[in-house]
């Protein structure tokens, strides 16, 4: 028999803090190089994009999958959220992760833990706006995800690009000694960001949902015929609300590094962002101007 399946290749799966110290001190000790890619789980090929950036850069890579209650405001799906663990530990082998780090609850959030991390400025406005708390709660995980497994790098995607900003604010403000690498986000072929929440769309509004991405590419090309960033911002967001989005959380430019706001005419690197809900699943997405 020549044609059996390959059988699976196993990579190990840690749920203690003390398990990824003696993994990660193991490779350290054989001179190897470690990268970090925290996720929620979910897989798809945007994380795996970010895990195979992370194995170009480094020896070995552990991947961690944590839904972290911290982060979700009380109305939102941290029940729901998708956990096909298995099916996430198959992905990362196959995009050549070395390790996966799943703690329980408990593990990352002790008893009597009194600790959060709060990062000003690049957390306030935009999905800091629509999601109280949402930062603090995920600037003190990847806090203790990096202490966690001291990386030499940590790998995040550009798709929550708000996210890594709070977080390259963390480390330089912290003196985190890791390097923040940023990936590009992995669209669908209609421009639709992949996200472990599109699968909660329908149909119909699985078809609507390009135009996010479509209105924030409609920003950035009338930012370079020289409409104010205003302007374009209200039109755009109007376009979603007549495309069937709900709620339109925010479209706006912001500086690409700091995010401050713009309302004119960028003088430099800038971003445009946007949020909005459809149905019942917000969705996030951002482009470069
Ligand atoms: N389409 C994508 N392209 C590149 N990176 C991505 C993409 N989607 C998510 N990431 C990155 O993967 C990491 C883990 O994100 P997360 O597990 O929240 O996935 P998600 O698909 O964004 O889920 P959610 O739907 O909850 O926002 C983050 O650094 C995030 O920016
Ligand atoms: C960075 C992160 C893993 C922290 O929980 C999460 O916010 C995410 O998946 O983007
Ligand atoms: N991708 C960011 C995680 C969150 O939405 O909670």
């Amino acid at each position: 028999m020549t044609d059996a399946a390959p059988a699976a290749v196993s990579r190990p799966v840690l749920a203690t803090v003390a398990s990824l110290r003696d993994q990660v001190a193991g490779w350290r000790r054989a001179g190897r190089s470690v990268a970090l890619v925290p996720t929620m789980g979910a897989l798809h090929d945007g994380h795996l994009s970010l895990v195979r950036l992370a194995a170009a850069r480094c020896d070995r890579v552990v991947v961690s999958i944590f839904v972290n209650p911290t982060q979700f405001g009380p109305t939102e799906d941290f029940a729901r959220y998708p956990r096909p663990f298995a099916a996430d530990c198959a992905a990362v082998a196959s995009a050549g992760g070395h390790a996966v780090y799943a703690p329980p609850v408990e593990e990352m959030y002790p008893a009597g833990m009194a600790t959060t991390v709060t990062v000003g400025g690049v957390s306030e406005g935009l999905c800091g706006a629509t999601r109280p708390g949402h930062f603090q709660g995920v600037a003190t995980v990847v806090s203790k995800l990096l202490l966690q497994a001291l990386p030499d790098i940590a790998v995040f995607g550009e798709k929550d690009y708000q996210q890594l900003q709070v977080i390259r604010r963390l480390v330089r403000d912290l003196d985190v000694p890791v390097e923040i690498v940023g990936g590009p986000t992995v669209r669908e072929a209609d421009g639709l960001a992949l996200s472990s929440r599109n699968r909660y769309l329908a149909p119909d509004e699985r078809a609507v949902a390009p135009r996010l991405h479509a209105e924030l590419c409609g920003v950035a090309a009338a930012l370079a015929e020289g409409t104010p960033a205003a302007a374009a911002c209200t039109e755009a967001v109007a376009a979603l609300h007549a495309a069937g989005f709900a709620r339109v959380d925010y479209v706006e430019v912001r500086a690409a590094d700091g995010l401050a706001p713009i309302t004119g005419t960028p003088d430099g690197p800038a971003r445009v962002l946007g949020a909005a809900v459809l149905g019942q699943t917000r969705l996030i997405d951002s482009v470069p101007v």
